[in-house]
């Protein structure tokens, strides 16, 4: 699938470009994508969703807590698309599961599910996972096994970073916002310890 791939030597922008809150400022490294080129990547994914669900209805489910913001912008624009040929509009639901793994800047191994009894209607239904990042994609392959059980008609995954990392269980999702290299980001609900809600995407130290 298509990427905007960021290379190992990417540096990325200067803190003192942008407006960074003063007490993250000492475990920030860069900023790493600004938010408008995170908005502007989302915009042309929505349409390729769009286009790949023609009037199939679909079932989107948000990879909670990470996951959030992605799902909601990715969303309002697949509904725009849809405004300007309001004929090809579908109808679709959403729905939230929570997989919690990560303690500081790693993955624990041991993924926590929270919220797996309310799949049963995705049984038939073309689910659009959503999810922030794939790292070791440990994460991923819980989820996929247990919407397996689900028998779904279908399962997409959309994922806004792909991390480039030797740890990598080589999953590729069907739409990536960004190929990043193997450093620890924050920001745009990527979380370290529940730290860093802002817009952009950043290094962490
Ligand atoms: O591919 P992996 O190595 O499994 O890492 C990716 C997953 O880890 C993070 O979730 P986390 O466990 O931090 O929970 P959170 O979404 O609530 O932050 C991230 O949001 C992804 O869900
Ligand atoms: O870079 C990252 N930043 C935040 N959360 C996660 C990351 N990789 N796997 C989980
Ligand atoms: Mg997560
Ligand atoms: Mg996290």
């Amino acid at each position: 699938s298509a990427k905007v791939e960021l290379s190992d030597d990417y540096k990325g922008y200067e803190l003192e470009y942008f407006c960074v809150p003063r007490h993250y400022e000492d475990s920030l490294e860069c900023v790493l994508i600004p938010s408008g080129l995170i908005q502007d990547r989302i915009e042309r994914l929505a349409r390729d969703v769009a286009a790949d669900l023609g009037r199939e209805p679909f079932a989107a489910l948000c990879v909670l807590k990470g996951g959030y913001k992605f799902l909601a912008d990715l969303l309002e624009k697949i509904k725009q698309c849809y405004r300007f040929s309001s004929e090809n509009s579908v109808p679709f639901s959403v729905d939230f599961i929570r997989l919690q793994s990560y303690k500081d800047d790693h993955s624990t191994g041991d993924v926590k599910v929270l919220g797996v009894d309310g799949l049963s209607f995705l049984q038939n239904k073309n689910v659009l996972v959503v999810e922030d990042i794939i790292d070791t994609g440990k994460t991923m392959k819980v989820l996929l096994e247990i919407l397996e059980k689900q028998k779904p008609k279908s399962v997409k995954v959309a994922s806004l970073f792909v991390k480039r990392t030797s740890s990598s269980s080589g999953l590729r999702p069907d739409y990536v916002g960004f190929e990043i290299p193997d450093r620890f980001i924050v920001g745009y609900a990527l979380d370290y310890n529940e730290y860093f809600p802002c817009e952009s995407c950043l290094c962490h130290q």
